[in-house]
């Protein structure tokens, strides 16, 4: 179900941007996802080049990338609990986040991503407080919305084929297997229409690094993202869905030739 019409350049120059927002001796949620991948090489390389960073993965994927580009690793127990130093920053990619239009874009050329340029956050007409998100394309959403809410900034990192005015994408919801018929009976009743996600290179379905389901739920144009988000909240058996509302910090958005950085 993945949404992405960007390039791997695009790509690569949001990552870069929010990697170069790490200070020493900061502790990193690591993303998942391709966008996410560009960050965690460039962080990789700072600590080839002297940077002292712990990172906590989001997913199997991103802690074996972690591990192959030298990134040392920390547990959230181990930088979450009571006197530890907590999580800096996290950066994550999306499939779909609200923006409007980029008139309050700040923009930074491709060679000097240095996360300083930011604009103004916005709200559409349609009460899409700017800066919400659709996640779980790679079926880390659970994992991802505990770490990027637990950061004290959440720099989101995507190319421009994942802007939108109002979130529409299917909504990944990530299921207990007993649970999957009395969720989506559940969802259809919320006016969503599941798909369990099937697996590409595996007879049967996507199984999660957390051993669950994924329904993909097609709501059409969500109108009230925080109301939707609650309402899948409630449904018993569902571990997390991918509306991240209330969140995200900043949007770094690579474009053809640089980077646009929204502060939300
Ligand atoms: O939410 C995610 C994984 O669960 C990813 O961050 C999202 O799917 C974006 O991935 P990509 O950068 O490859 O388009």
């Amino acid at each position: 179900m993945k949404t992405t019409g960007g390039t791997d350049a695009q790509k690569r120059r949001a990552g870069e941007s929010a990697a170069a927002a790490v200070e020493d001796g900061d502790v990193v949620g690591l993303g998942t996802g391709s966008t996410a991948a560009y960050a965690i090489r460039a962080i990789g390389r700072a600590v080839d080049s002297g940077l002292d960073v712990r990172g906590v993965p989001t997913s199997f994927g991103a802690r074996a990338l972690a591990r192959d580009h030298g990134v040392p690793i920390v547990e959230l127990d181990a930088v979450c609990g009571p006197d530890s130093p907590g999580i800096d920053l996290a950066i994550d990619g999306a499939d779909q986040v609200v923006l409007g239009d980029d008139s309050n874009d700040g923009t930074i050329d491709g060679s000097a991503t240095d996360g300083s340029a930011t604009g103004e956050a916005e709200t559409d007409g349609a009460g899409n407080a700017s800066g919400a998100l659709i996640k779980g394309g790679g079926a880390a959403h659970a994992r991802e919305k505990v770490v990027d809410a637990a950061a004290d900034r959440f720099l989101v990192v995507v190319d421009p084929s994942k802007r939108t005015d109002a979130l529409d994408a299917d909504v990944p919801v990530e299921v207990l297997p007993e649970a999957r018929t009395t969720a989506a009976a559940a969802i259809r009743d919320a006016g969503g229409e599941p798909a369990l996600r099937r697996a590409e290179r595996k007879d049967g379905p996507v199984v999660t690094d957390n051993g669950n389901l994924v329904l993909d739920c097609s709501f059409g144009r969500i109108a009230d993202p925080d109301q939707l988000a609650e309402t899948l909240a409630t449904v018993p058996g569902v571990l997390e869905h991918g509306i991240f509302v209330d969140l995200a910090d900043e949007i770094h958005v690579g474009t053809a030739d640089g980077v646009t950085v929204r502060s939300v």
